[in-house]
């Protein structure tokens, strides 16, 4: 069957969400960081409380690795249940073992192969598979370092506090028809995005917000929420300290009650 972008399952759940104010939390799972065994060991702890979404993907992807972790999450009886979302770096990373996959135009760069160039060549195949496709405004911004994501997409991330170029970026975004806004330090950021950046960008869009990059603490974690974002993406330390898991996901756990 081909894909008539009509599967919106993801995406109309994250809108009720969002209409209800109840927030999401998002592990991302880097490939190149992990293996099966390590990402089962993980999985394990989702046992008690687990988040919203696994997102799989990475600047580089340097194995074969992609497909293996988004089965070893479908496969763990704990997480099975769990929609996997593919974060992917180009054309080359789709898997359609996954349930949907951001479709990413980066519009804080002006790459055109970060633009358009890696849809026109994924769309035929996307159209092929059951994947939903989830159109997202992709939109890099400056926390202090040089990371792999700005310097493998060859763009200039936003600087810090230019609050006023993030918030025309995203209201170009959503003017476009994309359906989300990403709003990202990196993988590994020195600092998170700064609560008036978020907030300034929440005013100014209606779609659903996203925010990482650099998130290290519940505390942090806490503070996107509060500014606005809708769901928010926590990676690398994850992987430098995993028991730090169940802290975040009983963190957005105790938000939604409120
Ligand atoms: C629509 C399709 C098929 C592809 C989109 C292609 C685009 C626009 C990608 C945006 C640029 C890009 C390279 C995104 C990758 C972002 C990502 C998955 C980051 C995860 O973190 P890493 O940058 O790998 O962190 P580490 O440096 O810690 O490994
Ligand atoms: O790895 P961290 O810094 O949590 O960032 C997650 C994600 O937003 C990176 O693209
Ligand atoms: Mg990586």
């Amino acid at each position: 069957m081909q894909n008539t972008i009509d599967n919106n399952a993801i995406y109309n759940s994250l809108l009720k969400k969002k209409e209800k104010g109840i927030k999401s939390l998002s592990i991302l799972i880097d490939p190149d960081k992990t293996n099966e065994k390590k990402c089962s060991e993980l999985l394990n702890f989702c046992q008690e409380t687990s988040p919203d979404f696994f997102m799989v993907g990475g600047s580089l992807i340097t194995n074969n690795e992609l497909e293996k972790i988004v089965l070893c999450i479908k496969n763990h009886p704990y997480t099975a249940h769990i929609p996997v979302i593919l974060f992917p770096n180009s054309y080359l990373h789709i898997s359609e073992k996954a349930d949907g996959i951001l479709f990413l135009s980066l519009i804080s760069g002006r790459n055109p192969d970060y633009l358009i160039g890696n849809h026109v060549i994924a769309a035929p195949l996307l159209r092929q598979s059951k994947l939903e496709i989830m159109p997202t405004g992709y939109i890099l911004v400056n926390c202090g370092n040089q990371t792999t994501v700005a310097y493998i997409s060859n763009t200039t991330p936003i600087p810090y506090e230019k609050n006023d170029i993030a918030v025309c970026t995203a209201m170009a975004g959503e003017m476009l028809g994309l359906r989300m806004i990403y709003m990202d330090g990196g993988s590994g950021a020195k600092q998170a995005i700064s609560e008036e950046m978020i907030q300034a960008v929440r005013q100014a869009t209606n779609i659903p917000l996203i925010v990482g990059g650099g998130i290290k603490s519940v505390n942090a974690l806490e503070k996107a929420y509060l500014a606005g974002a809708d769901m928010v993406v926590v990676g690398s330390v994850i992987e430098e300290n995993p028991q730090i898991f169940q802290d975040f996901c009983l963190k957005i756990k105790e938000l939604n009650k409120k």
